[in-house]
């Protein structure tokens, strides 16, 4: 068997699903450093794809190829909402019950004929939890920054949090700002064209998504999935994969006015 096996997503808690393939110090027990992908490349622990053995499953609970995505942003910004609205398709409403230090799920995507697995740390974002947080920066291949369009204060700390990121984070790491709750109108204090603006300033692609209604959830995990795979096995004449104009592009073919 050449592909890894992934989590099988049915039991959030069991501990596949939950059973992390890399951390902030290296690899876990038993780990190799590498998968196999299903278009005969070997895949090293960081993405990275190098030709070499075929694939033998086409199984869902195989993947050809692994990235680490973490959320981050203020606390109460949606980041547990929204990872709980991708893996299982639910909202977490109620009593808001605040992330303690670090937690995982694993997601098997279908990425142009390619199952792409994500494992996507939630951090918590109360400041008294920064120093766990910053120890996972550098396995991240890819962050999604939330900020709350229903909280100014959450949204004028993304500067702070892109300072962060520039000093945890790997140089090249794919980045996303998302404004979430985009569902709660009556109570939204930051405009979308804000959130353009300071994206655009700082050169990131940016949406807005609803943790409530699922509005963009899966896009925007679809589009970190798209860049990583992209730049891990690209074709000598393939185009560059631009995330913005993927994300504007599936919007617009949604109908989303968003
Ligand atoms: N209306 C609305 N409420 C949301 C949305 N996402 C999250 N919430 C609510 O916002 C609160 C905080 O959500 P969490 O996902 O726990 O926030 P978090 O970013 O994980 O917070 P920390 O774990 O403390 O960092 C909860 O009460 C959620 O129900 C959304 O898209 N729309
Ligand atoms: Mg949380």
């Amino acid at each position: 068997m050449s592909r890894k096996k992934a989590g099988k997503g049915k039991n959030a808690n069991s501990s596949e699903d939950r059973q992390p393939t890399g951390s902030p110090t290296g690899k876990q027990k038993g780990e190799t450093g590498k998968s196999t992908v299903g278009t005969g490349s070997v895949v090293q622990a960081n993405g990275m794809v190098h030709p070499s053995r075929p694939s033998l499953s086409n199984s869902s609970e195989f993947y050809d190829i692994a990235f680490k995505v973490m959320l981050v942003g203020d606390s109460g910004v949606g980041k547990t909402c929204l990872l709980v609205r991708f893996k299982d398709g639910a909202f977490l409403a109620g009593s808001f019950i605040s992330t303690v230090g670090i937690d995982f799920r694993n997601k098997v995507l279908n990425i142009d004929r390619l199952k792409v697995k994500l494992q996507i740390w939630d951090t918590a974002g109360q400041e008294r939890f920064r120093s766990v947080t910053h120890a996972y920066y550098r396995d991240a291949n890819a962050l999604l920054l939330l900020y709350d369009v229903t909280n100014r204060t959450s949204f004028d700390n993304i500067k702070a949090w892109l300072t962060e990121i520039h000093d945890y984070a790997q140089q090249d790491v794919v980045l996303m700002l998302l404004g979430n709750k985009a569902d709660a109108t009556q109570q939204r204090v930051v405009k979308r064209e804000d959130g353009e603006r300071l994206a655009k300033e700082f050169g990131v692609p940016y949406m807005e998504t609803s943790a409530k209604s699922g509005l963009n959830v899966e896009l925007a995990f679809t589009a970190v999935a798209k860049e990583l795979k992209h730049r891990s096995m690209k074709e000598p004449n393939e185009p560059k994969f631009k995330l913005q104009d993927y994300v504007n592009k599936e919007m617009k073919s949604a109908g989303c006015a968003c």
